[in-house]
């Protein structure tokens, strides 16, 4: 019987890897999986992290729990996003290794690549440049939970992966008017003006910054993918370092081309504008995902698709949001 905790669990990733876990479970596989809300388990304090890695003891540690948000809360709430993601991945690495977890799994980000990456970017543009200045204490925070699981990997010989998402979305997002992504800031927005009658809607920043999204079922997916593939076939792939892998879909689209697209999925026929007063970010993030497509993974869930399916669940679910920082 395998254990295996999932942080994060309530989150949009940690609830897809779960409930991916879950239909594994469901079909048969011997697995005992352990979760804690923020409120029974806070990752930011490493006594109550130590205390439950003595009690419960996991084989296999998957870390999707971080403080997460879109471009204008990673602008506004620069110290929570440094300083809780780097507690929460000092806290869980060290106590996963002391408690004799050699496998644990966890996300990193696509901002951790320079702004000015060449693209597609791959893995080993780490490092390489300057950062996006919006999201730069997120990145440096994503950047150094690469570095623990190299340096554990390194100096103890245990199996810990990281995974580099590009933008994801999907069921269990945050709709947050201001902190969340564009995308269901966008479905939010969109659906509230078509109910309201107004004629037209304002995206942030200019629209021409091109973006790459990946439906957190897909990402769930592959994280598993990559938690499963054999020790031997990962370091090849991530060599010398055993460092980290993308994952997206590689194709991109401008926020603009996103905007219509929402506009279409949600009903609304009216005008779009843009607002070059609010920040851009990095002008283009797309993945370079030949590692993972070598290893045999690909997404399967199309934008189009994906976008419909995360509307019907805002529109199944909005009456119960947390209007999360
Ligand atoms: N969403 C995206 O577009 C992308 C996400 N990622 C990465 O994927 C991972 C998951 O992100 P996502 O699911 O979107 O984020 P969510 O905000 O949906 O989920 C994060 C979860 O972590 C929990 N959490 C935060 N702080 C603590 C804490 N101190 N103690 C315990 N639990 C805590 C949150 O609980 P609570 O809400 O109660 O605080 C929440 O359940 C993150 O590492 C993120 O960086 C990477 C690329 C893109
Ligand atoms: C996943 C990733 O998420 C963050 O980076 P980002 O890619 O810039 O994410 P975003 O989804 O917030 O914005 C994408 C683009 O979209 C534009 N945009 C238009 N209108 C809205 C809007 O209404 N809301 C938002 N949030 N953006 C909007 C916005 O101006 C930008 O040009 C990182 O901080 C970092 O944390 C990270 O890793």
């Amino acid at each position: 019987m395998l254990r295996i905790y999932v942080a994060g669990h309530r989150g949009m990733v940690g609830g897809a890897i779960l409930r991916a876990l879950e239909a594994r479970r469901d079909a048969g596989e011997d697995l005992t999986l352990l979760t804690r809300t923020h409120a029974e388990l806070d990752l930011i304090d490493r006594g109550q992290v130590r205390a439950f890695f003595d009690r419960e003891r996991p084989d296999m540690v998957i870390l999707a729990a971080a403080k997460v948000g879109g471009i204008m809360a990673n602008n506004t709430y620069p110290a929570e996003f440094i300083h809780d993601n780097l507690m929460i991945q000092a806290n869980v690495i060290h106590e996963a290794w002391r408690a004799g977890v050699t496998k644990l799994l966890q996300l990193g980000s696509s901002c951790i690549y320079p702004r000015m990456a060449p693209q597609p970017m791959a893995e080993d543009a780490l490092l390489t440049g300057t950062l996006e200045p919006t999201n730069e204490p997120y990145a440096i925070a994503k950047i150094a939970g690469i570095k623990l699981c190299e340096s554990y990997n390194r100096q103890y010989g245990v199996d810990y992966r990281s995974v580099m998402p590009t933008n994801l979305y999907g069921p269990g997002d945050n709709f947050h008017p201001e902190n969340s992504h564009v995308l269901p800031a966008l479905i939010r927005r969109f659906t509230e003006a078509r109910e309201d009658g107004r004629d037209s809607v304002t995206i942030w920043g200019t629209g021409s910054p091109r973006r790459e999204f990946l439906h957190v079922d897909d990402m769930a997916q592959a994280s598993l993918f990559v938690l499963n593939l054999d020790p031997e076939t990962y370091a090849r792939e991530t060599e010398p370092m055993l460092s980290h892998i993308n994952v997206g879909t590689g194709s991109d689209i401008s926020i603009l081309e996103l905007a219509h697209m929402v506009a279409q999925v949600t009903g609304f026929e009216g005008r779009i504008e843009t607002d070059p007063t609010k920040p851009d970010g990095t002008p283009r993030k797309l993945m370079d995902v030949s590692r993972l497509d070598r290893l045999g993974w690909r997404a399967s869930i199309g934008l189009e698709n994906g976008i419909e399916g995360t509307y019907r669940w805002f529109l199944q679910h909005r009456d119960n949001f947390r209007g999360r920082a």
